[in-house]
Order: C-alpha cells, then sequence, then structure tokens
C-alpha cells in the first residue's frame, strides 16, 4: 500500500501518454518519446472543474442630443434618441458541454447603440452567453449564487448598462428646447467563480488501476478509457445504467484518489468535489493487489478528512479482479476485516456484474424512498 504514491509518481510520465493517445486531434502519440515528468500541478491542469471569470456587461448607449431640423422650420424641436441599453452576461447549461475549459477568464458584453438625431432610438445589444455544463456552482466571494443543474437552466450573472436618455426625453413646458442628454450607464462588472461537479447518483471510488473505468464500461454505456497505467482517467465520465423497466442510475468514474488527496495531492481536491455530489458510493478496490483492506481505509480516511461522515453515504465495495488467483485469496480476507455489503466481480470478464447492477438499483431505490419521504415531511417555520 505504502508503495502507491511511487506508483503515482510513475504513472505521471504515463498519463501524458495517454492524454496525447486519447484525444486524437492532439495527434497519435504525441508525449509517448517524451519522457519529461509531469509534474503533478500540471496534471491537475488537464482537467478543469473550477475558474475565475471576471464579467463586465456591456454599457449602455449615449442619448442624443440633436435638435430637428428642416427647410423654413426655424424651430423644429429636440429629436435625440435614447441609447439601447447594454447587452447582458448570462450563464447557461448546456448538455453539448462537458467541462469549463472554454470558459475564458474575461468576458465584456456587447455595448448598447448610441440614440440618433429624428428621434432614432439606439438598439439595445445582445446578451453574450458563457456555455457551461450541466452542474455548474456560480459562487460570488465564496457564496453560491446559482447552482446550475438542468439542461437549459440559465443565470443573468451581469445586466448590461440602461440606455442614456436623448434631450427630446427632457422636452416639458417649461423647456422646449432642453441641451441635455445623458450617458448611458455603465455594465455591471462582477468577478465569479465556476466550479463543475458532477452529477450522478453513484459514484466509483478508488484508487488508481482499480478498475473504475473497466468497470463502468461493464456495466453501463460508457466507454471511458481503459490502461495499466495510473491516472488514465482525468475526467470524470458519467455513464447510464438502463434498467428493463426504464429506469436509469448514473454512475460516474471519478479519476484515481491516492493518500494525500484531501491536502489536493494527485489530482486531489477536484475530484473529492465530484464524489461529494453523488448520493451513493461504490468502493472500488483492486483485489489482487496485496492488503486490499488497507485501500479501503485510506480512501475512507480521504473522503472524511474532505467532508466528515463523506464516506458513510450509503455505499458497497466492489471487489475487483477476481478472475485472478490472488483476488480469490483475498476476498475471504476481506469478508473478515469488513461489515459492509462486498459484491465480488471481475470488470475485465463481466462476472458477477449483474449483482452488482441489481445492488445499484437497491440503493437506487432507497435513495428515492429517502427523497420522497424527505419531500412529504412538513416544513418547519
Ligand atoms: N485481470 C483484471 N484486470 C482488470 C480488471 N479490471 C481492470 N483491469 C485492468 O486494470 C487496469 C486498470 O484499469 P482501469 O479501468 O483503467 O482502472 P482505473 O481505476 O479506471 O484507473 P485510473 O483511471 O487510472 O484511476 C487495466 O489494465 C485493466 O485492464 C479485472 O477485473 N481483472
Ligand atoms: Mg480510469
Amino acid at each position: 500500500m505504502h508503495a502507491r504514491p511511487l506508483e503515482v509518481q510513475n504513472g505521471v510520465n504515463e498519463t501524458r501518454r495517454d492524454f496525447s493517445s486519447s484525444s486524437s486531434s492532439c495527434g497519435k502519440n504525441r508525449g509517448v518519446s517524451k519522457k519529461k515528468e509531469l509534474s503533478e500541478k500540471k496534471l491537475t491542469r488537464y482537467f478543469i472543474d473550477h475558474r475565475r471569470v471576471k464579467l463586465v456587461a456591456g454599457s449602455g448607449g449615449n442619448g442624443a442630443c440633436t435638435f430637428h431640423s428642416e427647410p423654413r422650420k426655424e424651430w423644429g424641436g429636440p429629436d435625440g434618441g435614447n441609447g439601447g441599453n447594454g447587452g447582458d452576461i448570462v450563464i447557461k447549461v448546456t448538455r453539448q458541454v462537458k467541462s469549463l475549459s472554454s470558459v475564458l477568464a474575461v468576458y465584456h458584453g456587447q455595448d448598447g447603440e448610441s440614440g440618433g438625431s429624428k428621434n432614432c432610438y439606439g438598439r439595445n445589444a445582445n446578451s453574450t452567453y458563457i456555455y457551461v455544463p450541466i452542474g455548474t456552482i456560480v459562487k460570488d466571494q465564496g457564496k453560491t449564487v446559482a447552482d446550475l443543474s438542468r439542461h437549459g437552466q440559465q443565470y443573468v450573472a451581469a445586466y448590461g448598462g440602461a440606455g442614456g436618455k436623448g434631450n427630446r426625453f427632457f422636452l416639458s413646458n417649461e423647456n422646449r428646447a432642453p441641451m441635455m442628454a445623458t450617458p448611458g450607464e455603465k455594465g455591471q462588472e462582477r468577478v465569479l467563480h465556476l466550479e463543475l461537479r458532477t452529477m450522478a447518483h453513484a459514484g466509483l471510488v478508488g484508487f488508481p488501476n482499480a478498475g473504475k473505468s473497466s468497470l463502468l464500461r461493464a456495466i453501463s454505456n460508457a466507454k471511458p478509457a481503459v490502461a495499466s497505467y495510473p491516472f488514465t482517467t482525468l475526467n470524470p465520465h458519467v455513464g447510464i445504467v438502463q434498467y428493463r423497466d426504464h429506469e436509469q442510475v448514473a454512475v460516474a468514474d471519478i479519476p484515481g484518489l491516492i493518500h494525500g488527496a484531501h491536502m489536493n495531492r494527485g489530482l486531489g481536491i477536484s475530484f473529492l468535489r465530484h464524489i461529494e455530489r453523488c448520493r451513493f458510493l461504490l468502493f472500488v478496490l483492486d483485489l489482487s493487489s496485496p492488503e486490499p483492506w488497507a485501500q479501503l481505509e485510506h480512501l475512507r480516511f480521504e473522503l472524511d478528512q474532505y467532508d466528515p461522515g463523506l464516506s458513510l453515504r450509503p455505499r458497497a465495495i466492489v471487489a475487483n479482479k477476481m478472475d485472478l488467483p490472488e483476488a480469490r485469496e483475498n476476498l475471504q480476507a476481506l469478508r473478515n476485516r469488513v461489515t459492509e455489503r462486498i459484491i465480488p466481480v471481475s470488470a475485465l470478464t463481466g462476472q458477477n456484474t449483474e449483482e452488482l447492477i441489481l445492488h445499484l438499483r437497491e440503493l437506487y431505490d432507497g435513495y428515492l424512498e429517502s427523497e420522497s419521504k424527505a419531500a412529504d415531511s412538513p416544513v418547519k417555520w
């Protein structure tokens, strides 16, 4: 078990290899020849699940100060139109976007058009949209201001400034020739933090190489990359387990945790955040490794350090790699040490995955029941 951090160090090289080969647009095997060590800091850069954005909404257009002029009509009166409103900046959820990597650091909204003569009003500016994935949380100085969990949901993050008034607006009985017009207001300026938290019912939690991605492949429609080195998975993948009665359970393959993850080691805190959103947990253990129960203790420790009680969510232990002889030897020893339900499976051969799928459904039904109870309970004032 103590060899894990070392393994992770080795895997750091490998991750670059996988990263370049898995995204075809980057070109094949680009990183393979380069043996440069990839630091943990660089590793975390590949997955963007939080962003700081500065938003400057559009300013309103200025009002115009003009007078009607026509041949033989000396005092035509004021005809300066109002300016248009500045564009808002809107954060909008879309299914098509999977991470926050496309979100820029600064956004400027469009300015409203200025008013013109002949009572022409300036055009209002269009809103600027920032597209984010489902499960994005918007925070302003640490306070959550929006929790965007549905496709199409939107949040107006910065309001555009109102357009200025033209001199026609100030026409009154007292003042027949107003010489004033107001400038457009400045758009709202804000600095927000966006955070992405995977939305899934179940989370696969385990050390790198435990077989989480293989398991997700075996039980759901998702096809995350599988390879024999740690940190193959750099982004959470969500797979859907489909049942005959059309019920669907979402399972998230969360990148491997390592010892010290709560202190941001490895892929660290960013992934603990994703686990936080899962209703129930499946601890995936590589049973072919020596003393697999130590993996479980480490995982629990990391979860509880991040959020006390997180490891106590409804859960099951998935004893993976049961096709290997060492795993069969370890299973009984694990059973003697752990009271929770253990489901022995082999993600590689698909052995006993039905039991896991059925147990997942039990956990899901339990979750639905607790949700409906919570909805029925009277609200306390
Ligand atoms: N023999 C055997 N090998 C398995 C089994 N499940 C996974 N593996 C192998 O274990 C290695 C790691 O599998 P992954 O599914 O990539 O592991 P992971 O937990 O997703 O790893 P990270 O994404 O790095 O955290 C691969 O070489 C798999 O082929 C299993 O049930 N039996
Ligand atoms: Mg994986």
